[in-house]
């Protein structure tokens, strides 16, 4: 498998690196705008190959889409990130314009390319590239919930006082501060409802610490994160490379799903070599539709400014 990032910044950069140490695409090719700093990135992760034991080849070059032809994956970060007190959706305006050229310059050089968009307002930026490109709609994902549901299962170990791996729990929902869903009511800890081991309380807290996890970061760091981001990219994929049909809560036009339409927004899916190989719908309570709804609202209000 051949997969390009566009963008060689903190994300891309992880994305890659992810990628290598999995160690199950021949090639990986890093592209930036910036003169030289892909190269750079590519070079310096190269080094690494005979410490970590990966033999992905990865490249790297500046602005040069034909070194991407032929790519069966790629991953759209570059744009900006935001800053502390910032909202994801204030980067429209310098992002829009960043992710559609890329998108177009990407599918000229590998037309049945599948796109995952990384790049914030993520929902948006997803629902443009669905717009200004001729790609079918399995073809075109975006990754949000696959990062927002990794700091959710942290966070309910965290409650739960137990291991990671004992947790299960999804996010879906528009990939924003107030558009996540928690689904705190499916959640489990090796298949028992963590309302048998938690408040309804801490739940809620849970609930609220994973719907700003990304702003929490940010605040911490001085800009977004990057290492978790990293590697939920690399997990779909990986589950692209492998056909493994695994399930991803991640961005999707909808068309009917859920009851909405024409929209992007995060609902789980099951992710093989064709990208989306199918949404999964499943029933939500009254609370939780409300919820979807809402968040669908926020996201159509920002799609209006593309
Ligand atoms: N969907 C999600 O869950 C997440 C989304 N993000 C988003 O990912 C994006 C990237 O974040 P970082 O990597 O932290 O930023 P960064 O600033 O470290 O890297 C972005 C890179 O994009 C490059 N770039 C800008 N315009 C370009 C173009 N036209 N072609 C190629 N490269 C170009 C820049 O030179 C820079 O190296 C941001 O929009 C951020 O909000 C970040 C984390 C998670
Ligand atoms: O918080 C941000 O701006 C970056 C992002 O989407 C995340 O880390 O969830």
């Amino acid at each position: 498998m051949k997969v390009t990032v566009v963008g060689a910044g903190a994300v891309g950069a992880s994305c890659a690196e992810y990628i290598a140490l999995k160690n199950f695409a021949a090639e990986v090719v890093l592209i930036d705008i910036k003169e030289g700093f892909a190269e750079g990135k590519a070079m310096d992760l190269m080094q690494t190959a005979s410490l970590n034991g990966f033999d992905t080849k990865i490249t790297g070059v500046t602005n040069d889409y034909s070194a991407t032809a032929g790519s069966d994956v790629a991953v759209i970060t570059s744009g900006i990130p935001r800053k502390p007190g910032m909202t994801r959706e204030e980067l429209i305006s310098t992002n829009a314009g960043i992710v559609k050229s890329v998108a177009s310059s990407l599918i000229q050089a590998s037309p049945n390319v599948i796109i995952i968009v990384v790049s914030n307002p993520m929902d948006t930026m997803t629902y443009l590239v669905h717009q200004a490109t001729d790609l079918p709609k399995n073809r075109i994902i975006g990754m949000g919930g696959a990062l927002d549901s990794a700091r959710f299962k942290y966070r309910l170990a965290e409650a739960l006082e137990s291991p990671i791996s004992d947790v299960d729990g999804m996010v879906i929902g528009g990939h924003s501060d107030t558009g996540m869903i928690p689904l705190t009511r499916l959640a489990t800890r090796n298949s028992v409802p963590v309302s048998e081991f938690v408040s309804a309380d801490r739940l809620e807290e849970v609930k609220q610490e994973t719907k700003v996890g990304g702003a929490t970061l940010t605040k911490l760091l001085g800009t977004s994160a990057w290492y978790a981001p990293g590697a939920a990219v690399s997990a779909m994929v990986q589950a692209i490379a492998n056909d493994s049909n695994k399930m991803f809560p991640c961005s999707c036009l909808l068309e009917g799903e859920y009851g909405l339409s024409d929209i992007s927004i995060g609902v789980p899916a099951l992710i093989g070599a064709n990208g989306i190989e199918q949404i999964v719908e499943i029933e939500l309570s009254e609370e939780e539709k409300a919820a979807l709804n809402a968040s669908a609202d926020a996201v159509r209000k920002t799609n209006g400014l593309i």
